[in-house]
């Protein structure tokens, strides 16, 4: 046994995929609409973790605020964008094809937990040959948002119980993780809102090579 979880959840922007182009293609889009300053690639990163209305929030905030703005139909105008642009600059960060390979093979299930609406979450994954391997994908749409742990708790029950771990990028995963009592690593070369190691997870990981060994000392 290399490690003593049944289940491994991940959290997905930030996490197992870099999405951060797509997600600023989608929100300078929008911004783009409401006449706005498209948000530069290096900001991008810290307008992601809590949904896409989060996001827009954010980027509106960031460029000028929202009065005066329709709201909802920039909301929809991101969604349609980002829909229709899902996996152009979408990919697995480094080592996560083979870490996902070296769980599957010890018998680990894994499984998605993401802020991002789950048919979006199940497009993307297919679009990049990946949604086979997860024994639960959960997204926005049926579970309160993280850091709600509800979806956690239903991982859990469709993954068909056992003890789980989490992996995630930002605050939303940790206390969701923390929440729902399930021990949680933290990833530092996701969206991180705050320094990986304030993000309050057991154990810190700067590389997927290292997230087998990290769940094995937990
Ligand atoms: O949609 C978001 O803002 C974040 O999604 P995530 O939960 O997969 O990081
Ligand atoms: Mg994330």
């Amino acid at each position: 046994m290399i490690h003593r979880f049944a289940i491994v959840g991940f959290d997905l922007d930030g996490t197992l995929l870099d999405t951060s182009g797509d997600l600023g293609a989608a929100v300078n889009h929008a911004l783009a609409l409401a006449e706005r300053d498209a948000v530069p690639p290096d900001q991008v990163a810290n307008l992601i973790g809590g949904g896409a209305r989060l996001m827009l929030r954010r980027a509106l905030e960031l460029t000028g605020g929202s009065v005066g703005l329709d709201e909802d139909a920039l909301f929809e105008a991101l969604l349609a964008y980002y829909e229709a642009n899902i996996a152009v600059h979408s990919s697995l960060y480094p080592g996560g094809a083979a870490m996902l390979d070296a769980l599957q093979d010890a018998g680990t299930q894994i499984a998605i937990v993401t802020n991002k609406r789950e048919a979006f979450a199940r497009k993307l994954l297919g679009a990049l040959g990946l949604d086979d391997r997860f024994a639960a994908i959960i997204g926005a749409g049926t579970y309160p948002l993280k850091p709600a742990p509800d979806a956690l708790h239903a991982m859990v029950e469709q993954c068909g119980g056992g003890t789980a771990a989490f992996v995630g990028d930002t605050t939303f995963d940790t206390a969701a993780a923390r929440a729902a009592a399930l021990p949680c690593i933290a990833v530092s070369f996701g969206f991180n809102d705050r320094p990986a190691r304030d993000l309050g997870a057991d154990a810190v990981i700067d590389h997927f090579d290292d997230l087998i060994p990290a769940l094995s000392r937990l």
